[in-house]
């Protein structure tokens, strides 16, 4: 043990290195992505350290060449749940106990591993089982995922050193003591970095996590596990049980010892998981935590004062709406555009998108790869379907698909006239842009049909010059998003800067990364210590003043 008052070191971003033609760590990376791609790993369940063959398999593959067997997968089931719940429950005291320096130090040495050797391995995983360019997977499994290890170690010692007044002759302590039970960490697909602080975040605070990674990221979830291993993460303190969600997920929200769900993935899901608490209640000895960060519908409004800036437009919607094929919680899906900038940022949207490569995330010359899975394919499929319906809609760019080789959809813009049509409002999670033409006098209105035409709060930007413009959208849309950009696409958040998480039907915004997420996986205890505690019953007004008459 030591005995200082001692400080973390301060954290910073990880800088997104460019993997430029010539640069190391593209030639680390395509030699890490090469052996990947030639081999077939097994991935078990792993239980205070064990690996668990359990015989139930799936198989990872690559969306971009589904053909392509990156990994066999093992799926847990209630038994593996309990005994997980059971193993958890047996570290969580020492775990507990530990004291916060050393916790730290375990999350700040993955983080630097993450930072140097593990970088080419956790990029790769991704770009070959998430189907992410080597650009994405940078800046999520590796960037965002060492800021969430050293900006929640940073955040977690303020909340520590968050200690109440003393009056005269006392002493008040907080004590962040972990949940009492364990915290229940389900992962959506799409980001490495998430999945790593769904399952890390509550730990951190010393809690016990079972860890429920999505089937379609497992690759990665596995290379989580064994970077935390590496680490030095004791045995138990994170235990992963992959498979089918509600398998998993309806024994562990059934068990009197749930303390927390930690949840990111789609809003229909969490409302599930939230209605399965709701039947539990009187089964848990606490009110769990519910965490849950969910969908989203997110804008760009233009006004008419961005005249002078259509190339920035035009960029952020491309970006915004088709980096990671769209599958960003963030990616910018509608768009409204003054009539007076349409006949100009039309054919400047279709140049761009017509430049656009999509294929094998390896051919680093390709700006998009697959989405995710089948499942994806074909429901996005029946969303170009309704684009092709001539009287609601008419296809500015793109509107095809293709499953021979891999779940390719392009990039697709669509131009809608009705401002409440279900592609202006529903969720697709794929490269679909739903774009509508608004009169310029109509800028006012335009806002607050944004504001009520979705039940999804999560991000959002407005593009202008003019001030009053820019202040009458932070105005209008104040409670559409819960990050709100200016004059910048609707993605990208960064740890420590951003934080993020969105209101309404995108999740219960904790913001992610900050300290009001670690906030939710410590159950404060308050300690008085009185110095010199009294030793009479009656207080001073009850003594008799001989001076006083009767009353
Ligand atoms: N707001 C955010 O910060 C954010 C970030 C990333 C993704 N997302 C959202 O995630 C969604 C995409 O991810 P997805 O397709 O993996 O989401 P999903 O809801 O289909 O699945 C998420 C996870 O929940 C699990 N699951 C399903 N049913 C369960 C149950 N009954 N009990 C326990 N676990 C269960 C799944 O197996 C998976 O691991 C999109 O809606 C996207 O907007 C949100
Ligand atoms: N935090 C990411 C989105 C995560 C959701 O998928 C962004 O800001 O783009």
């Amino acid at each position: 043990m030591i005995n200082a008052h001692t400080r973390v070191p301060p954290p910073k971003n990880e800088p997104v290195l460019s993997h430029a033609p010539g640069t190391p760590e593209r030639r680390e990376l395509q030699a890490v992505l090469k052996r990947m791609s030639g081999e077939q790993i097994d991935i078990p369940v792993i239980i205070g350290g064990k690996h668990i063959r359990t015989g139930k398999t799936d198989t990872v593959r690559m969306p971009h060449k589904h053909s392509h067997v990156l990994a066999t997968l093992h799926e847990a089931d209630a038994s593996h749940v309990e005994q997980a719940i059971q193993t958890a429950m047996s570290v969580k005291d020492e775990w507990a106990r530990m004291p916060f320096q050393s916790r730290a130090a375990i999350f700040l040495r993955a983080a630097e591993l993450l930072a140097t050797r593990y970088r080419p391995i956790m990029n790769a995983a991704t770009m070959l089982g998430q189907s992410k360019t080597a650009h994405q997977a940078e800046i999520d499994a590796t960037c965002e995922a060492v800021d969430f290890l050293r900006y929640n170690v940073h955040f977690a010692e303020q909340i520590l050193s968050m200690q109440p007044e003393n009056a005269p002759q006392t002493w008040n302590m907080s004590d962040y003591r972990p949940l009492d039970g364990f915290v229940l960490a389900v992962a959506p697909f799409n980001f490495t970095s998430i999945a790593l602080n769904l399952a890390t975040a509550p730990a951190l605070m010393g809690n016990v996590v079972l860890f429920k990674p999505s089937s379609t990221s497992a690759l990665s979830a596995w290379y989580i596990m064994e970077l935390m291993r590496e680490a030095g993460l004791p045995d138990g303190v994170i235990n992963m049980l992959p498979g089918d969600g509600p398998t998993v997920g309806n024994p562990a929200m059934a068990s009197p010892l749930l303390g927390g769900i930690h949840f990111t993935g789609s809003t229909p899901t969490f409302n599930a998981m939230w209605r399965t608490v709701g039947e539990n209640i009187s089964r848990y000895k606490q009110y769990p935590r519910l965490v849950g960060e969910t969908g989203g519908k997110d804008f760009i409004v233009a006004h008419a004062s961005a005249a002078d800036d259509l190339e920035a437009l035009a960029v952020a919607i491309v970006r915004g709406g088709f980096e990671y094929q769209g599958q960003k919680c963030s990616a910018a899906s509608r768009v409204f555009v003054p009539e007076s900038l349409w006949p100009k940022l039309k054919p400047r949207l279709q140049a761009l998108v017509s430049e656009i490569r999509m294929g094998d995330v390896t051919d680093f010359r390709n700006f998009m790869g697959a989405v995710i899975d089948e499942k994806s394919f074909k429901r996005t499929s029946s969303y170009l379907e309704l684009a092709k319906d001539a009287g609601q809609a008419s296809i500015v760019a793109g509107g095809t698909a293709d499953s021979k080789e891999g779940w390719f959809v392009k990039p697709t813009l669509v131009q809608l006239n009705d401002p409440r049509h279900r592609i202006l409002r529903e969720e697709i999670f794929a490269p679909v842009v739903g774009i509508h033409v608004y009169p310029d006098a109509r800028y006012e209105e335009t806002l607050r049909e944004v504001d009520q035409a979705a039940s999804y709060a999560l991000t959002g930007a407005v593009f202008a010059r003019d001030r009053k413009a820019i202040d009458t959208a932070l105005r209008e849309l104040r409670h559409a998003a819960g990050n709100f950009y200016i004059n910048d696409k609707p993605t990208g958040a960064v740890v420590g800067q951003q934080p993020f998480g969105g209101g309404r039907a995108s999740g219960t915004n904790d913001k992610a990364g900050s300290a009001l997420n670690l906030i939710r996986w410590t159950s404060p205890r308050t300690i008085k210590e009185t110095f010199v505690p009294p030793v009479k019953v009656p207080y001073p007004f009850m003594d008799s003043d001989p001076n006083e008459g009767a009353i």
